[in-house]
């Protein structure tokens, strides 16, 4: 059998090695975004970087907690999810931008993801085309925990998740360049009640549920396609500190129900609990 790469005792792209990671970990995209998740711990104790990944490890609100910058799209996110499930993260929380295909649903706000559709080429190396990509409910109670208590503007919504940021989200490409198969993408997506657009969500949650681990999405409204609004910044900061949030309330259910073989968040548990 082929065997995995792994050079200087550290896994090829992200460059880290056993007992690096955390149980828990985030995934932005931009390696910039990690900074910014990081800025809002106690301490960062450990930094690496390779090509787009930008691991730092360090703990909120006393908790252990890594982030890993997964760069555009899902087959260097699939490189980044491997690697880390490999050193045996088991719960990965992406943080996001996107593009809301709803008014409603303004720059800005943040958007957690109840489902994608996989638009995306990666998730289909590893799940048949049926396969559902869908979070765990433990990240998704966790992710909506933590955003009713920071008090943000959230919305739970499907999103989709492509390979391309222009064509494949219906925006004209290189001299107005829009395939027929493209033109109808943001009506059709809207008519099923799709409410955005991202490049990781598909992706992340179709391997975290292949390999049995956690994983959920939280991702900040920086387009508006409707409106045609775009601001690059909007909602980031609140994404990020969801997320961090997310991480000390599903570390407060997993010490505090540590005997579950399958953990399922708050509304789920006291499903459980009744029985
Ligand atoms: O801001 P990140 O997390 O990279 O997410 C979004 O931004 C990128 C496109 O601009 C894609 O990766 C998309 O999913
Ligand atoms: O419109 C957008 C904005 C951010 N990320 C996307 O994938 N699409």
């Amino acid at each position: 059998m082929a065997t995995r790469p792994i050079v200087n005792g550290r896994v090829y792209h992200l460059v880290l090695k056993p007992g690096e990671t955390t149980p828990y970990a985030l995934l932005p995209g931009d390696p910039g975004r990690v900074d910014l998740i990081a800025s809002m711990w106690d301490e960062v104790r450990l930094k690496v970087e390779n090509r787009e990944y930008r691991t730092y490890v360090g703990t909120y609100r006393g908790v252990p907690v890594m982030a890993t910058s997964t760069g555009i799209g899902g087959p260097s996110a699939s490189i980044a999810i491997e690697e880390l499930a490999s050193l045996g993260v088991g719960t990965l929380i992406r943080v996001g931008t996107t593009g809301s295909l709803w008014a409603s649903v303004k720059v800005g706000d943040l958007i957690i993801a109840r489902g994608a559709v996989r638009l995306d080429g990666a998730s289909s190396n590893y799940a048949p085309p049926g396969y559902p990509a869908v979070p765990h409910p433990d990240v998704l109670n966790a992710l909506i925990t933590a955003a009713e208590g920071l008090g943000v503007r959230y919305h739970v919504g499907l999103t989709a998740s492509t390979d391309s940021f222009y064509v494949g989200q219906g925006r004209p490409g290189l001299g107005g360049y829009l395939p027929s198969w493209f033109k109808g993408i943001i009506n059709d997506l809207k008519a099923v009640k799709v409410m955005n657009f991202d490049m990781e969500t598909a992706t992340v949650l179709t391997i975290a549920n292949v390999y049995g681990l956690r994983a959920g999405s939280v991702m900040a409204v920086v387009a508006n396609r409707e409106t045609d609004e775009f601001n690059p910044e909007a909602g980031v900061a609140d994404a990020c500190r969801v997320a961090n949030e997310a991480v000390k309330v599903i570390n407060e259910w997993d010490r505090q129900y540590p005997d579950y073989e399958v953990k399922s968040g708050a509304v789920l548990r006291r499903a459980y609990e009744s029985r």
